[in-house]
């Protein structure tokens, strides 16, 4: 019988929300022991502010996966430069964030874990620091020497990818090209099967421009990309239609027979999606060779350490993770 799966989450931007969400999660009664990769003080003064009951001990690479004890939450150390305030950024700390990320993977690729689970982090604050830096998304694939990733988000039944991530909107349309866009049609063919265990799974593509382009009135990218390489891969069997308007793909005439909707950009799928279900979404990396989920939301600093946050969405980023590990091996086994 193979073994629950072993999960480091990586507590996020320690000025932010996630130390805490990550410590709420000691509340729970988890399948095993979430290892939390981040800055031991900072987790300690943050529980303490919360006057939290849990136990937090100390791990380390070379110590056996932690044994589940009630009210016990185990953490990978990884000091941060200064001590942080929540909803006080410091550039300062930005190198350790990016450590946690790198620990995190490390045991992933050394077979110590099975899946990585990410608090948010704050994108800005490490370019300030001076590292370039677009999301967690396209750091893992660069480390994990990936050319090509999808970044999907599901909630409530509903599951959103995009054709392209943290591109500001200027780039957007350069960006749809058939040779991009095949890749990640296919990533996210491969990952609802694998991923999720649909045997035969149906895609909507949303068009780019105001009405899919209006017949090519509104826009070419529709006629001349998108159209012909859903032709392509309908000829192959795939379940894939489109392109349809962005606007009217979410309404559950076109949902009810969907398993996930393709949106070329960024705000033309997640606004959709966390208006749906924000709290309850949770963010995962196709395409990786690691399991990576992550949360619905943000640092959320307007509110750190105030006690206000919700965790719904962290929990239920454990539960897929652990899913997704389920779902891999027995794809594995046949
Ligand atoms: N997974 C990630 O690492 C991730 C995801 C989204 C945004 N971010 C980053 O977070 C930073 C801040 O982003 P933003 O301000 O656009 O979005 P945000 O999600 O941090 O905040 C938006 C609003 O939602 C509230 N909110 C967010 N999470 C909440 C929670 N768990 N419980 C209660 N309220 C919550 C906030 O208080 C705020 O009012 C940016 O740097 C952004 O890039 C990171
Ligand atoms: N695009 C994500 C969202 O809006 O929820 C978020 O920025 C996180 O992206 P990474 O997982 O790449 O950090």
């Amino acid at each position: 019988m193979k073994s629950v799966p072993r999960i480091v989450l990586t507590v996020g931007e320690p000025a932010g929300i996630g130390p805490e969400i990550a410590l709420l999660l000691g509340q729970h009664p988890l399948p095993a022991p979430v290892l939390l990769v981040g800055d031991y003080h900072c987790l300690r003064s943050r529980a303490a502010l919360f006057g939290l009951p849990v136990g937090l001990e100390r791990w380390q690479e070379d110590d056996p996966w932690p044994a589940p004890k009630k009210g016990t939450l185990y953490c990978l150390d990884v000091p941060l430069a200064r001590p942080c305030r929540p909803g006080h950024l410091d550039p300062a700390n930005a190198p350790a964030v990016l450590q946690t990320l790198d620990r995190a993977l490390h045991l992933l690729r050394s077979g110590q874990a099975d899946a990585m689970v990410t608090a948010p982090l704050h994108k800005g604050i490490i370019n300030d620091a001076g590292i370039p830096f677009t999301g967690h998304t396209e750091y893992l694939a660069e480390h994990c020497g990936v050319a090509q990733v999808v970044m999907l988000l599901a909630g409530r039944g509903l599951r959103v990818a995009l054709a392209t991530t943290h591109l500001p909107l200027s780039r957007v349309a350069a960006a749809i090209r058939p040779d991009t866009l095949e890749t990640t049609l296919r990533v996210l063919h491969r990952s609802l099967q694998e991923d999720f265990a649909i045997a035969a799974p149906r895609i909507l593509v949303a068009g780019l421009n105001p009405h899919a382009g209006e017949g090519g009135h509104l826009g070419h990218e529709e006629g001349e990309i998108i159209a012909p390489l859903i032709r392509k891969l309908q000829q192959e069997g795939l379940s894939i239609s489109g392109p349809w308007p962005a606007d009217s793909i979410f309404t559950p005439h076109h949902l009810e027979d969907a398993d996930a909707v393709l949106a070329m950009y960024h705000d033309q799928g997640l606004p959709v999606l966390k208006y749906h279900a924000f709290g309850e979404a949770v963010n995962i990396t196709l395409g990786l060779p690691v399991v990576r989920t992550s949360v619905d939301h943000g640092t959320a600093l307007d509110i750190a350490g105030s006690g206000r946050a919700d965790h719904g969405s962290l929990l239920r980023a454990v539960d897929v993770a652990a899913e997704i590990v389920r779902n891999r091996r027995a794809a594995a086994c046949g």
